[in-house]
């Protein structure tokens, strides 16, 4: 298994979010995980991210590591272009070619030179997936990830989601909507702060 979720449990005070959730996800793998609004889903992407401490229970992730977050943490001063020149450093990235070409593709390259506070919030979150993205990690957490796009940018979106599945990358969709369920190898429902299995009626695998 590439991720592993063992009895993870998140409380903040005394509000119970995460009882006891496992997960078990395998390489070349596109897995969803729906829930209302405020059943818990970022809460357990930030702790299978790092970003979070468990109360309990473990992670464990095997491969690089993409975390694309709900809320984009972008510097508003500087442009798309500036970013990926940030990240090429952090991520020590020989090139930016793979960068450039995920431009094209979601439609950035018209706003390359603009800074982030001008942009709008689809385009922000445009260059929000492109930085979890852009360094091709083993194994992806993607939190509402098309908020904001447009149809066009939609599927292009999952143009690339299932590119990434076809090379072997593993990948966590954390969505509050259930209408993509056809795209994906598995889908959990997360309610009660646990995670339930659901039909999911996409490619098995
Ligand atoms: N830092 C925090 N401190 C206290 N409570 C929090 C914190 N973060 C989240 N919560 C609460 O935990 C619950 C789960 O929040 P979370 O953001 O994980 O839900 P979600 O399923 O991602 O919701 P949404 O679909 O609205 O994005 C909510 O009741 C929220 O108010």
């Amino acid at each position: 298994m590439v991720l592993t979720v063992e009895h993870v449990a998140k409380r903040y005070g005394s509000r119970v979010v995460l009882r006891d959730v496992s997960l078990r996800v395998g390489r070349g793998r596109l897995v969803g995980v729906v829930g209302e609004n405020g059943a818990g889903k970022t809460t357990l992407l930030r702790i299978l991210s790092g970003d979070l401490g468990a109360d309990a229970g473990a992670v464990h992730i095997d491969g690089t590591l993409g975390y694309c977050p709900q809320y984009p943490v972008l510097d508003e001063e500087l442009t798309p272009r500036q970013h990926l020149r940030l990240f090429q450093i952090a991520y020590r990235l020989p090139g930016l070619d793979r960068a450039e070409s995920l431009f094209r593709e979601l439609g950035l390259t018209p706003y390359d030179r603009q800074p982030v506070k001008t942009l709008s919030g689809g385009t922000r979150q445009k260059l929000n997936l492109i930085v979890a993205l852009m360094h091709d990690p083993e194994v992806l957490l993607l939190d509402e990830p098309y908020q904001g796009f447009d149809w066009e940018t939609y599927m292009s979106f999952w143009h690339i989601a299932h590119r990434l599945r076809e090379a072997g990358r593993t990948v966590v969709i954390v969505s509050h909507l259930a209408y993509d369920t056809q795209r994906l190898d598995a889908l959990y429902r997360l309610g009660d702060g646990r995670l339930h299995p659901a039909p999911a009626t996409g490619a098995q695998g």
